[in-house]
């Protein structure tokens, strides 16, 4: 993820903007919820599914990430169901199969147990996830879409965590400045004041493999 101010002007022209993410280095410092949402965003793109890549990431009260995950199908199971969605015969369907991405940060966990943190979520948790969320202690839902708030499986997640006393809230942001770059060059011209073409970069450092391997 781009820290560098360079990077970050080049999505964003706006200073007021800029100025929220003044770390006191001078450089651009991605902060709490941002953070943490886009770990979710980035835990999602490991997912196989075709048509929704979704993440998740538990955060405990010391604000620690103690568990990630995504949508995939169940350890083992990989490669022997499909990722149709739309097949006559319902189980041919993925939905029977596929383990959401809420469950699997709770399975994923690298503590003894989840209680009082929050999850963020790249959309709203379904019902079955719902249960998993509240039995594991997890007191804060933090969600960036509810683009299925019309599925039922949505509203009963809804009404669960309002009985179990769950804090939900949309993770808000600003469209004009939605983009955080991602660039495996960075490390390379960050020390050197001024950023490359990234292309040259690349070029240069692939000419200078070549050379390395013909000597
Ligand atoms: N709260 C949710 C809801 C759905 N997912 C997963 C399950 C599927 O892999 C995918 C949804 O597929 P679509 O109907 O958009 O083709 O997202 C999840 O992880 N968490």
């Amino acid at each position: 993820m781009s820290t560098s101010k360079s990077t970050r002007m080049d999505v964003n022209n706006d200073e007021s903007i800029w100025n929220e993410h003044l770390g006191i280095n001078g450089k651009y410092v991605l902060k709490g919820d941002e953070y943490f949402m886009a770990i979710a965003l980035l835990v999602g793109k490991r997912s196989e599914d075709p048509s929704s890549q979704v993440g998740a990431c538990i955060v405990n009260e010391d604000q620690n990430i103690v568990g990630v995950g995504y949508n995939g199908m169940p350890n083992g199971c990989e490669n022997k169901f499909s990722w149709e969605k739309y097949a006559d015969n319902p189980l041919e369907r993925k939905y029977m199969y596929v383990c959401h991405a809420a469950m699997n940060a709770v399975v994923n966990k690298n503590v003894i147990n989840l209680k009082n943190c929050k999850i963020y979520n790249v959309i709203f948790p379904c019902n079955e996830c719902a249960k998993i969320l509240i039995q594991s202690g997890i007191k804060e839902v933090v969600f960036l879409s509810d683009k299925r708030c019309y599925k039922n499986e949505t509203i009963a997640s809804k009404k669960l965590f309002e009985a179990a006393g769950v804090i939900t809230r949309e993770f808000k942001y600003d469209p004009e400045n939605s983009k955080i770059v991602i660039d495996f060059c960075e490390i390379d011209w960050d020390n050197k004041k001024k950023r490359p073409s990234v292309q040259n970069e690349c070029e240069s450092t692939s000419k200078k493999m070549a050379k390395n391997d013909n000597a």
